[in-house]
This record gives structure tokens, sequence and C-alpha cells, in this order.
């Protein structure tokens, strides 16, 4: 993204925004309420038009394309909008079968295939007839999830993953970001105000504030940053430069000074968040994220423009990674070990097994566990048995999914 501005007549939503999505790594974006944050990601799709900029993607500025090789672009994408977006009255089989079905030619025992594996994978086996008005909240953003995955997407957009669900669930999903950028690499965009997912899940963070995007880089840069904004931000509290609506006046400002300094709280979180959470990994059985190493060559190379802290923060971080990758990988080749030594003791006449020959011969030296874990049976999978709640929801027809005419069922 380069020098985009977007405005809704009189109304400047941000200016001047330059950006680059690292490929293959996962980044965040926050920002208060109302400050762009989907409005961003529906331009990044062009669902939305700049005033001015572009949206480079693939060689291709899709503020300026035809509307032909915008259709092909988006073939690129998933997204996960915020309530799911799905389709009031089709089931969530032929919600997921949509793009599918709008944008190959796959019959329809190939799209079956897809549609039930994917479904497994965000643990809604059992669900797929149900309409999006009989299951919960949590399960609407799943099966959303599940339809920005069909089309096995390079770019993965999740407005807000997290809304509406618990913090076990936020857990889940966030991990599953993760197992899939591990499996396909793809870059993921997370829009989020879910402190605990920007501290943990992305490589990257950006912020937007008063129109700007006002700091986009490495998670630990954000993350030990002394700017008042994001310092507010994380720890949530009410004092500082966030006002509940507009920016705050000088009066109020002074107003709250005051009240800090007669030690009223502001209601924040005293987490130190300099001190930096380990990344989630991917679950066991899943491959290396190769975004990890073209991240940290990245961040390598820009280090010395980094804020002190930021430095110290990362190198930290490099360290702890490094060792929790070695504790794994030893623990990998343990189990291998030990599953060999089992099988060696049962008909091999007590022959060491090397981890290449190991019984199977598909055992993977990355594996905490020595498993080879698919989809469905991946240790992610473990989402509870669908609710049904009732709730309404209406669909959101954004424009890149339209309902299908002839009604094509299962
Ligand atoms: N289609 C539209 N027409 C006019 N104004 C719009 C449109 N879409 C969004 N806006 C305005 O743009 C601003 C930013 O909205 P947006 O939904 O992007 O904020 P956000 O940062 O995602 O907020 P939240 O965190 O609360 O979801 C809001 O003031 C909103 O009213």
């Amino acid at each position: 993204m380069e020098g985009l501005t977007k405005s809704f007549g009189s109304q400047n939503i941000w200016r001047d925004v330059t950006l680059t999505l690292p490929a293959g790594e996962v980044s965040a974006l926050l920002g208060p309420s109302g400050t762009g944050k989907s409005v961003f990601l529906k331009t990044l799709i062009g669902l939305l038009h700049p005033e001015q900029g572009s949206v480079i993607i693939d060689g291709t500025d899709i503020t300026k394309c035809s509307a032909k090789e915008l259709y092909e672009i988006r073939k690129l994408f998933g997204v996960l909008f915020q309530d799911g977006a799905l389709f009031g009255s089709m089931s969530l089989y032929d919600n997921i079968a949509f793009p599918l079905r709008e944008h190959t030619k796959k019959k329809e025992n190939e799209i079956r295939e897809i549609v039930m594996e994917k479904i497994d994978l965000v643990g809604l086996a059992g669900a797929e007839d149900k309409l999006p008005g009989e299951i919960s909240g949590g399960m609407r953003k799943r099966a959303g999830l599940a339809r920005a995955l069909v089309l096995d997407p390079q770019i993965i957009l999740c407005d807000e993953p997290d809304s509406g669900l618990d913090p076990v669930r936020t857990a889940y999903i966030s991990q599953l970001l993760i197992d899939i950028n591990a499996q396909i690499d793809a870059t993921i965009l997370i829009v989020t105000h879910n402190i605990n997912i920007a501290r943990t899940i992305p490589d990257n963070i950006g912020m937007l504030f008063r129109k700007e995007l006002v700091m986009f880089g490495p998670r630990e840069q954000l993350l030990t940053s002394e700017q008042p904004v994001v310092k507010q931000f994380l720890s949530g509290d009410r004092f500082g430069p966030i006002g509940m609506s507009e920016e705050k006046d000088e009066a109020v400002a002074a107003a709250e000074a005051a009240m800090q300094a007669a030690g009223i709280s502001g209601g924040g979180t005293k987490d130190d968040f300099s001190e930096i959470i380990p990344q989630v990994q991917p679950n066991p059985g899943m491959p290396e994220r190769k975004a990890v190493a073209r991240h940290r060559a990245r961040v390598m190379e820009m280090l010395h423009t980094l804020p002190p802290n930021a430095q110290e923060a990362i190198r930290r971080s490099m360290e702890e990674e490094d060792r929790l990758r070695a504790e794994a990988h030893a623990h990998a080749q343990e189990t291998v070990a030990v599953g060999a030594g089992a099988v060696a003791a049962g008909g091999r006449g007590g022959d060491e097994w090397t981890s290449a020959e190991a019984p199977g011969g598909d055992y993977d030296a990355n594996a905490f566990d020595g498993n080879e874990y698919t989809g469905s049976d991946a240790p992610t999978q473990n989402w509870s048995a669908p609710q049904a709640d009732n709730a309404a929801t209406e669909p959101i027809h954004t424009g890149d999914y339209a309902p299908p005419h002839d009604g094509r069922g299962r």
C-alpha cells in the first residue's frame, strides 16, 4: 500500500498510509474503534476505493485495474468478515461451498471433499446442514473462516477473529491461524482489539490512530513502544490520548492528569508489555513456519533503525524462540527414538532406528510427538459440540459474494 487516503464525503478516515505486508508473515492491525481498520481491509480487496494511493498485489494496482483483473486478484484472498458474513438463507455447507462454486469449475464431489475438510478443520463437523441463524456467534465465525480458506488463499484477512468468542475459543482460532500459516505460508493480516492476540500471534503489528498509521513493525517494536497512544491502547487505561469518541481536549486531559496525580486508577492493566511473551508456535505435527526465517532476516537488517528497547526485546525473543525450538526438536527426536525402541524391542532384535528409517518412514523430526496429524485429527480441533442459540443473523452482502441464482445444493 502506498500513500493511501480514504474519505467518505468530507469525513477523512485515514491518509497517506504506506505499508508493505511482509509476504507469508502474520501481521496485526490495532487501533481504537472507528479509526478505519475495517475500511482498510475493504480497501485492500477493492471493495472500497481510496481517493489517493495504490494497493499493489502481485504486481497489479487494484485501485486502477479493470473489473476482470480485480475479480482474478480477489481469488488470492480469503476474508473473514467481523460476523462471518454468511448468507442467512443458506446452510453452512452451501455458504462454505459458495466461493468454489462461484470461482472454480470444480465438480460437486470435489467441492464436497474440500468443504468437508475445511468444516473439519474449524471443528464444525456435524453442523454443516444448519443455517447461520441456528448456531452460535463463535460457530458462525468459524464457518466464515472455513469459507475464507476454501480457495487456498495466498492472503488471509481477518476482521476481529475473536469478536464474540470466549477466551478459550479465541485461543483455538488464533492457533488455527498460526497452523494455517505454517501449512500454506499465506500472508495474514488480523484486525483486532485483543491484546492477547497482539502479544502472542503476529510477527508484525501496526496501529492506526489520528487518521494515520502511527507504527508498523516487528511486534516487539509496538509492544515496547513509549508512545502514549500505544501504551494506553495496550493497557486499556482510560487516562491518555484516546478518548471515548474523538480526541480529548486540553481541559479533559488536565482533569485526568489531576486524577492520576491523586492516585485515581484509569482502570488499565499494569502488565509489563515489554516482557515479551513467546509467540505461539504451530501445533505438533505441523510444518515449521517458513515465515520465521524470512521475518528474522528482515528484522536483523532493520534492527539498527529501531529504538534501543525494541532491539533489546527482539534479541531476547529470538533467543527464547531458539531455545523453545531446540527443546521441541530434542523432544521430537526423543519421541522418535522411544517409538523406534518399542518397535525394535518387538521385532528388530535391538537394532537402533534412525529417524529417517523409523517405522512408517514418515516421522517428522520437527514434530513434538512424532505423530503425523491430519487436518481433522490435529490437536487444534477440540471444538466443543455445536450448540444452537437461534441467534438471528443477516448476511452482509459485501459486493464480493452474491447469492447464487440457481439454488445449487449439495
Ligand atoms: N460505507 C461507509 N460509508 C460511510 N462511512 C463509513 C462506511 N464504512 C465505514 N464508515 C465510517 O468509517 C469510520 C471507520 O469505520 P471502521 O468500521 O473501519 O472502523 P474500525 O476501526 O474498524 O472500528 P471498530 O474497531 O469499532 O470495528 C467510521 O466512522 C464509519 O462510520
